[in-house]
């Protein structure tokens, strides 16, 4: 129960409602608990008139009346309080379950980047849906059918013994295995549910990589291996499931059987008494009867809602471990409005990625001037997106520091130093939905105009007034309907739309041919000349008219200098330059 006590915060939110609830509860077993009594009145009637003691049959039928109409009066108000009952603790459940989804959510935006690559999209999609799901049915049902049981039972109970103390401890002989019984059977079903519970995120996560990779997949004609393989989990799945059917089908015979002797107890011993005269009415024995039909479910349901807390328990559980993370990257700041005017400083840098143990950068320092562009060069894996997601705080430095106009970067807000950066990452990542609105993302209240400068800015607003729709046309997931070179300039104008202070590139023109990544380039001069860019790049056309320029190897720099010093070092950039020179004149 203790990953439970996680919920109290929210049960104690909705006290007033719940409070509430528990009162009508017990009002609705208190009304429902009438009808026996009413029954065994009525048969005693009718038992006192066969044995002679009631005057008239007018009398028996008048009180037969009355007792039908106060069964039907307390049946109506038990019905009523029921839906009641349900409308303030399942109400409250849905409540709870949506700020918990809230909760969750807002968490997994908070954790830093490297949650996100130690754990699978369809794990995290699966513990805020069907673990939260769980959860509520111990917020909502188990709450609610706990307080019913037990305000069933006390009355009962109470009635009971009232009534006939001797025979009330031999019905309720059974009550105990019948709820011991059923315990021990949802602890297995417990067990195998679980069991379904891991295999699904695992199928959800299978199902979903698929989709993402369906261009993948069709393209190198595997889709037979994919829907093999599908099928097996799948199978497994149905497997696991009717592993689960078979003990559930265990539940309603074991609690007939088990309340087949109750009423068998009840019918001997209490005829047995009543030959015997110490229950001095028939009208007794049917009241019992009736009892213990009432019991039958709460007495099951004891067994059902420890299952269901179990349940809730073991999903709270992974839904603390998500929850309890703490970002690695931690804000250090409310300070939301300190604007920043661009210089960037690396000094003596060294970055090691946690869960690869690579060491991504070795004690790399420089500086980039506010409105000065830096341009970072290197073999593939040398580094390169590791500085710009450093700069961006994706992660933080191991050691050495890094200064943002003079200041290291920890001390900055983290949203305010986000929002004043502008990085287009290598992988262009578009959301379904449109144009404008993809271009928008960068700034909320941009206007049209806007928009359309940004695009044209990135050299996209040609292309996009291409399409029937314009602006309006709809992205497909990971926006599959643009070209490479097209989504890689939307991210482009995304970026530059809310005119940041620094301009983060990560080779994002590498589908772009040169001329007309030279023209974005120039726009880009136009207009941010007061700007600080860095620029990874695989071309020594990008880099040329960069005011500096750093060759990475293997994490380390290389070379540095500007254009002409790095030609005239005659290393790994004059010689990239001179190939790629080579190649455009051909
Ligand atoms: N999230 C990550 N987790 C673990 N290792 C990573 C991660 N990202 C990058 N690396 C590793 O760190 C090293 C540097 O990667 P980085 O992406 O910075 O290189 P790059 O120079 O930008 O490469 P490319 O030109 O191919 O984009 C590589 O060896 C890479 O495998």
């Amino acid at each position: 129960m203790k990953a439970l006590q996680s919920l109290n915060k929210y049960l104690f939110k909705y006290r007033g409602r719940l409070l509430l609830g528990f009162i009508i509860t017990i009002g609705a077993r208190v009304f429902a608990v009438f009808t026996p009594q009413l029954i065994r009145n009525s048969t005693n009637a009718i038992e006192d008139y066969v044995n002679g003691n009631e005057a008239s049959v007018a009398e028996v039928k008048e009180e037969l009346l009355i007792n039908i109409g106060l069964i039907i009066g307390a049946a109506l108000a038990s019905a009523i309080l029921t839906f009641l009952m349900r409308q303030t603790f399942i109400v409250v459940s849905r409540y709870i379950e949506y700020d918990l989804k809230n909760e969750i959510y807002t968490q997994y935006q908070n954790l830093s980047l490297d949650f996100y690559k130690r754990n699978r999209t369809g794990d995290l999609m699966n513990r805020i849906s069907e673990d939260v799901s769980k959860v509520r049915m111990y917020v909502g049902p188990a709450l609610m059918y706990g307080v019913q049981t037990l305000t069933l039972f006390v009355v009962v109970i109470y009635f009971m013994i009232q009534a006939a103390p001797t025979l009330t401890l031999y019905t309720l002989v059974p009550f105990p295995i019948l709820s011991f019984a059923i315990y021990k059977l949802s602890v297995a079903i417990n067990k195998r549910s679980a069991e379904i519970q891991r295999f699904l995120s695992y199928l959800n996560t299978y199902t979903q990589e698929s989709f993402s990779g369906i261009a993948v997949i069709k393209s190198y004609g595997i889709l037979k291996k994919f829907n093999t393989d599908f099928e097996k989990l799948s199978h497994e799945s149905k497997d696991k499931n009717v592993n689960l059917a078979k003990v559930e089908a265990f539940f309603f015979p074991l609690m007939i059987l088990l309340i087949g002797f109750s009423n068998l107890f009840v019918i001997y011993f209490g005829g047995m008494q009543y030959i015997d005269g110490k229950i001095e009415n028939v009208g007794v024995i049917v009241e019992f009867l009736l009892y213990v039909n009432m019991l039958t479910w709460p007495v099951a349901s004891v067994g059902w809602i420890t299952s269901m807390v179990q349940r809730a328990e073991a999903s709270q559980e992974r839904i603390n471990e998500f929850l309890s993370e703490v970002p690695n990257v931690k804000n250090n700041s409310t300070n939301y409005s300190e604007s920043i005017k661009g210089e960037i400083e690396f000094r003596n840098v060294s970055f090691t990625y946690e869960d690869t143990n690579i060491v991504a950068l070795k004690n790399v320092s420089f500086k980039v001037k506010k409105g000065e562009t830096l341009a970072i060069m290197g073999k593939t894996g040398s580094g390169k997106s590791t500085i710009l997601e450093l700069i961006g705080r994706l992660y933080d430095v191991d050691e050495g520091e890094i200064l943002i106009d003079g200041k290291p970067i920890e001390s900055y807000n983290l949203n305010n130093l986000r929002q004043q950066l502008g990085y287009v990452p290598q992988d262009a990542f578009l959301f379904s939905s449109s144009i404008r609105d993809n271009i928008k993302f960068g700034k909320a209240d941009a206007t049209e105009e806007d928009i359309i400068s940004a695009a044209k800015n990135a050299a996209v607003h040609e292309n996009i007034i291409e399409f029937s729709k314009g602006y309006d046309t709809v992205l497909g997931e990971r926006g599959i309907t643009l070209s490479g070179g097209q989504k890689q300039r939307v991210s482009i104008a995304r970026a530059i739309i809310k005119n940041p202070q620094i301009v983060l590139f990560d080779d994002c023109l590498s589908a772009v041919d040169t001329e007309t990544e030279e023209e974005i380039f120039n726009k880009l001069n136009k207009i941010s000349s007061d700007k600080t860019s860095v620029v990874v790049s695989h071309r020594a056309s990008s880099a040329k008219n960069a005011n500096h320029i750093i060759i990475l190897d293997n994490g380390e720099i290389l070379e540095e200098g500007t254009h002409a010093d790095l030609v005239a070092q005659n290393g790994y950039y004059k010689d990239l330059y001179n190939k790629q020179l080579s190649e455009k004149e051909n």
